[in-house]
């Protein structure tokens, strides 16, 4: 079996009595395809942000890679290899695509790096082969203020994985997508080396369907089911935790993926 690049244990956050993240345990293998699902409320957000330190554990441990980062800041968990996409975008808007990607390429090599001619024409090489990887190459020019919410949402996973990571966490990718940029990010995620594990939260099951291997269900903070999409679409507790939700037919009807075209 492969060796867990990300393994939380016990993790916990509590805000005041609310357990919002509630004794999660769980082993990332390197080369994941992973989802995190779960109700609104889950503690999907939340268990994100423990992941990358943007907010302290109550209790329990984050390892990655071997390294318990438990105690380290969000920027030297960074600098360690876990990047993020955000709910909320974070891109300079007034900033051309292109732009965008470059400072993030630059940050992750050091600002003095962009100071040596070698360094600046590699860092373009990159930026222009992720743009490629995104669809955005056409785009390059243009300010972000210009981009559609799809776009936008592309150039975000650029700019994540300029950042050169070992974990990429997406937060609700999709989110405002139309079905054929979501198609389109499901093979972005879906051509991605396998030297960088992803880890999914998705409100749309299609996607997470489409894109994971293996699947996390949190309800109410705890864990309910870790299994293979598969075990996850066939579980009662799962498709009960999701009653009255309006989501409960991805569980039990048939077209899953297919209904993003993507196969
Ligand atoms: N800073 C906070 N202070 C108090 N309660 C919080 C805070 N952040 C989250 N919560 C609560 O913790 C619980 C889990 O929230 P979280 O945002 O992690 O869920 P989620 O699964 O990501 O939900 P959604 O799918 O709606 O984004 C919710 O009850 C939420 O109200």
């Amino acid at each position: 079996m492969t060796a867990p690049l990300l393994s939380l244990s016990g993790v916990s956050r509590h805000f005041g009595a609310l357990k919002a993240v509630d004794d999660v345990t769980l082993d990332v293998p390197t080369g994941a395809r992973h989802a995190l699902i779960g109700p609104n409320g889950a503690g999907k957000s939340t268990l994100f942000k423990l992941v990358t330190g943007s907010m302290p554990v109550s209790a329990g441990t984050v390892t990655l890679g071997g390294t318990d980062v438990t105690g380290l800041p969000e920027h030297v968990r960074a600098r360690l290899g876990i990047s993020q996409t955000l709910q909320h975008s974070s891109l300079f808007t007034t900033q051309t695509v292109e732009q965008n990607v470059l400072l993030a390429a630059q940050r992750r090599h050091g600002s003095r790096a962009s100071l040596v001619p070698r360094r600046q024409a590699a860092a373009r090489e990159r930026v222009d082969g992720l743009l490629a990887d995104v669809g955005l190459d056409h785009r390059r020019g243009s300010p972000v203020a210009d981009l559609s919410h799809g776009e936008r949402r592309q150039l975000e996973v650029a700019v994540a994985l300029a950042c050169e990571p070992r974990l990429l966490l997406l937060d609700e990718p999709a989110a405002g997508m139309s079905p054929a940029e979501s198609a389109r990010l499901v093979e972005l995620v879906r051509a991605l080396p396998e030297t960088v594990t992803v880890v999914i939260v998705e409100h749309d099951l299609d996607v997470v369907f489409a894109l994971a291997r293996s699947v996390t269900v949190l309800h109410l903070g705890r864990v309910l089911l870790t299994g293979t999409p598969e075990q996850v679409r066939a579980s009662d507790a799962v498709q009960e935790a999701y009653l009255g939700t309006g989501r409960e037919s991805l569980f039990t009807d048939t077209a899953g993926p297919a209904a993003l075209g993507v196969g």
